[in-house]
């Protein structure tokens, strides 16, 4: 088989808090275009760390970070913004502006971010979107209207209005019960058929794990500890590793 270029290439990212907080110790982790990456590893062990290191919201102490093939580490602010655009992040407690409705809350990026599009073209990609995250009926509804569930569906079409080539999901299930966690995890992969879209998925949730990863790494003691595919890592000799699938 073809060896791939990885579209994100992380090599030796440390960060540390103060003196006596090495959260990252030289993280390495590899990414292919249209892969599905699932971190795991236990609470507060960097994972999120990574992914905000990733795209420079937070600034690692040394490392290298390639993305698209671009070093990220020295670009300059506007330049690094060009690269963001091409990037979708989840976050943990994504909310929705509460005082806008559905429409509005995606309207709100393309606004933002493509000054050129027409009212109908706005309005186009919120339907399409929405069509995309099955929830074209709530278009006109307002947050507080919205179930969880709902919630993460809509805070997922607000990024992938902007066609990111890249998504990073930070914890997408949490605070969801085991039916409405599956149905994003579906979404998850959905989203990477159609869109052809890379991902980094962050998840305690091993059925998200499961059902969305290509692949998988496991951060321990500010590296990556291990990687495998999901039924690889389950049957590792390290009783450590198996521990997260029990
Ligand atoms: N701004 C900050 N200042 C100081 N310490 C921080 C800061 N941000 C993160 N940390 C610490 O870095 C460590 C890693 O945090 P991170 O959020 O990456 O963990 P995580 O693996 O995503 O955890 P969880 O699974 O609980 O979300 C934690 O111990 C956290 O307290």
């Amino acid at each position: 088989m073809k060896k791939q270029t990885p579209i994100i290439e992380i090599k030796g990212l440390f960060k540390s808090f103060g003196k006596d907080k090495d959260v990252l110790r030289g993280v390495n982790i590899n990414v292919n275009k249209g892969e599905n990456l699932v971190v795991l590893g236990k609470s507060g062990s960097g994972k999120s760390i990574t992914i905000k290191c990733l795209v420079r919201l937070v600034e690692a102490d040394k490392g290298e970070i390639k993305v698209f093939g671009t070093e990220l580490t020295n670009l300059a602010e506007d330049e690094l913004n060009q690269v963001r655009l091409r990037i979708g992040f989840l976050f943990q407690n994504g909310a929705l502006y509460d005082s806008m409705s559905v429409r509005e809350n995606l309207a709100f990026p393309l606004q933002r971010h493509r000054p050129e599009f027409t009212d109908t073209q706005i309005n186009i990609a919120i339907e399409e979107t929405l069509e995309s995250v099955g929830l074209i009926e709530a278009i006109d509804k307002m947050p507080s209207e919205l179930s969880g569930g709902m919630r993460k569906r809509v805070g997922l079409a607000r990024t992938l209005i902007l066609k990111p080539e890249i998504l990073l999901y930070d914890e997408p299930t949490t605070g969801l019960d085991t039916i409405t966690s599956r149905e994003i995890s579906e979404l998850i992969i959905s989203i990477q058929m159609k869109f052809k879209t890379t991902s980094i998925i962050i998840t305690h949730d091993m059925a998200c794990a499961k059902f969305t990863s290509n692949r998988i790494v496991i951060l321990r003691d500010g590296v990556v500890y291990t990687e495998g595919t999901y039924q690889d890592l389950e049957q590792s000799e390290d009783q450590w590793v198996r521990s997260f699938f029990i």
